[in-house]
């Protein structure tokens, strides 16, 4: 593995990007582990692409600094530390796959054996297809396998598997799992929960350029799991109703009651037999959003207006 002896494999202090009016990124701090898996996960135009490239060295922030093993991003790609799979940029046409890899490798300060490398990115048997006839499957984890030459300690992916089917997107996950499996740190992002929570230890939420929330697979799996409870019950009081089963926080706007539960039927169940009164009622997934912000904000009050 190409590593520069440091802690941590990102550290991101204070990162700030703006494109004319619009802010894409607007303040992210985040720090990275080496070896971990984790997921960026937001919605279109949270601000993933944007904090990726200024990660990488690609764009410069407004503001902030950005470190990869503790020294400049660009000092880090040149040592061959991070393989990188973007959304930009093509194969070159008409180059066989395999005579494409021996050309990378040879540019590369400590390059992996091909072969080594197209096991694990599932490209062994494209080694002689032409790299302008492959499927977007196969030209994915034909990038992958690229990214991989360097033997990087960091791989960076900014949504690998946008417009790739069900059994692609499965195929280049397992790959990934099998790099991760080494011990190497991977930061990728995504629109799919799914995929988060298949691949990643941790998972950091994306919006409106900054992150909402951070937390383990485990413990945002349970919040994506939330459900919003909402009746109304005349002379509600939220410190009773905090005491529901499963509620995990409470608002009352006048008559108008919000439970957030992750056991709604538990909820739902206690709430009619121990208010009669209640009436109304509507169950509705929880926004991930919102599950997000009550995961982070544990001892957030029942908020009362
Ligand atoms: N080169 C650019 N010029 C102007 N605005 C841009 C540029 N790149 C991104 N933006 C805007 O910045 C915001 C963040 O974009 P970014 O691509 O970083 O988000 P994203 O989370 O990666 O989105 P997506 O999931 O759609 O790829 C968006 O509002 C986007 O329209």
């Amino acid at each position: 593995m190409t590593e520069l002896k440091h802690p941590d494999a990102v550290s991101l202090r204070g990162i700030r990007k703006r494109y004319g009016a619009v802010t894409a990124v607007a303040g992210v701090d985040l720090t990275i582990g080496s070896g971990e898996v984790v997921a960026l996960l937001g919605p279109n135009g949270a601000g993933k692409s944007t904090t990726v490239d200024i990660m990488l060295g690609l764009r410069a922030p407004d503001a902030g600094r950005a470190e990869l093993f503790g020294t400049r991003p660009r000092a880090a790609l040149d040592a061959g530390s991070v393989g990188a799979v973007l959304q930009t940029g093509e194969l070159i046409p008409g180059a066989r796959v395999g005579e494409l890899l021996t050309a990378i490798a040879a540019l590369q300060p400590h390059p992996l054996p091909i072969g080594q490398v197209a096991a694990t990115a599932g490209v062994a048997d494209l080694l002689t297809r032409r790299t302008d006839r492959l499927s977007g499957g196969q030209t994915q984890r034909v990038r992958f396998a690229l990214a991989l030459l360097g033997d990087p300690s960091l791989l960076v992916l900014d949504e690998p598997t946008a417009g790739l089917d069900v059994a692609a997107r499965r195929d280049f996950w397992t790959s990934v799992r099998g790099f991760a499996a080494a011990g190497r740190t991977v930061l990728f992002s995504t629109h799919y929960l799914e995929e988060a929570d298949e691949t990643a230890d941790r998972i950091v939420l994306i919006d409106q350029g900054r992150v909402v929330a951070d937390g383990s697979t485990t413990a945002i799996r349970a919040m994506a799991a939330a459900r919003n409870v909402r009746c109304t019950l005349p002379g509600a009081d939220p410190v009773a109703l905090a005491d529901l089963p499963g509620a995990a926080s409470v608002e009352v706007h006048g008559d108008a009651v919000l439970v957030r539960t992750t056991d709604s039927d538990a909820t739902l169940r206690a709430l009619v037999a121990g208010y009669p009164q209640a009436r109304d009622f509507e169950v509705a997934a929880a926004a991930l959003t919102d599950a997000f912000l009550a995961l982070t904000r544990p001892d957030a009050p029942a908020e009362v207006a």
